[in-house]
């Protein structure tokens, strides 16, 4: 009854951070909860699997939409970036969204604006912080403004982006931020890729090709649910079937402690982050599994 009653209300577009702030104050004195959704756009099953968990989580659940300048390095796709709001106002509103929230670059960085949110530790300088230097500021930045905008008492991330949802946790952990985070399973599409808004730079050949990544990370889980725990002989597996790829440019394939993010020791011993970051053409696709050997 609830559900049928939350599918019957339109969809909102907000656009300005301060009649978001309002929307959200009126609503919390009111005793409602807040669910957030924080996307760049474009949106696909894997963001509908987040806002589905917070529709079902959450009286209401906001979903912003904002290719955020202050993530993206200079020669980086800002531009490019797919945007497509009439698709994602659809997407957002079968997924249970009661409000996108899609501000202007001026107004979330006017040109006073001077402060930034940083978490200064090497979570943020490995795997995808080594080639995209000042990507972690950007996003714990404009995270912490959607948190503040929003007044959020959930946060729904994914875990595709296994370092970003890290680098979260900690920002709030360190800022003792008073909201809690949810993490998300990747979801794929039927033949494995990982969902994501770039997908759609892919040739069809490279489309094709790209589907060595989850192939090799599906290889490495099963080998360690049947006992192999060395990992230079995982992270190996991994190489060798991305390299049949000819396309393929490997970036990085790494593993590392989940969620703290540390060294890991030659043998897999806890839960661990096996993260890839893989080039092709001028797409840069990431995945990973999180392997638990307990
Ligand atoms: N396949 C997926 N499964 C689960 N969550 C996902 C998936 N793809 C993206 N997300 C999550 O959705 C949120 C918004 O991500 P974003 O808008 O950058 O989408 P994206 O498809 O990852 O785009 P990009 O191509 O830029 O990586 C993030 O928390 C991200 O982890
Ligand atoms: C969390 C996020 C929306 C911040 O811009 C972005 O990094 C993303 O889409 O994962
Ligand atoms: N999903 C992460 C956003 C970015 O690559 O900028």
């Amino acid at each position: 009854m609830l559900d049928l009653q939350k599918g019957c209300l339109d969809l909102q577009i907000i656009k300005t951070p301060k009649e978001l702030n309002d929307w959200a104050k009126k609503n919390k004195v009111n005793g409602k909860t807040i669910g957030l959704v924080p996307t760049m756009g474009y949106l696909h099953e894997g963001h509908k699997s987040l806002i589905q968990k917070s529709s079902s989580q959450n009286d209401l659940t906001v979903v912003s939409v904002f290719v955020n300048p202050a993530q993206f390095g200079e020669n980086e796709d800002l531009d490019s970036y797919p945007r497509d709001l009439e698709r994602d106002k659809t997407a957002a509103e079968e997924a249970g969204a009661d409000i996108i929230f899609h501000p202007s670059a001026a107004d979330m960085y006017p040109e006073s604006y001077g402060t930034y949110v940083s978490v200064d530790s090497d979570i943020t300088k490995i795997l995808c912080g080594k080639s995209r230097p000042i990507h972690f500021r950007g996003v714990t930045t404009v995270v912490a403004k959607l948190f503040n905008i929003t007044m959020a008492d959930r946060a729904y991330f994914g875990q595709k982006d296994a370092q970003q949802l890290a680098v979260i946790l900690r920002m709030v952990s360190d800022l003792n931020m008073n909201i809690e985070i949810v993490p998300c399973p990747i979801v794929r599409e039927s033949d494995g890729l990982a969902m994501s808004s770039r997908n759609t730079y892919l040739s069809s050949e490279e489309r094709k090709q790209a589907l060595v990544l989850s192939k090799s990370l599906k290889k490495a889980e099963e080998a360690i649910n049947n006992g192999e725990k060395d990992l230079k002989t995982i992270k190996d597996g991994i190489r060798k079937i991305i390299s049949e790829a000819p396309l393929a440019d490997i970036e990085y394939i790494e593993a590392y402690t989940f969620p703290g993010l540390s060294e890991c020791g030659s043998i897999i011993s806890e839960k661990t982050l096996i993260a890839l970051a893989v080039r092709f053409g001028s797409t840069r696709l990431i995945d990973n599994i999180i392997a638990d050997p307990k």
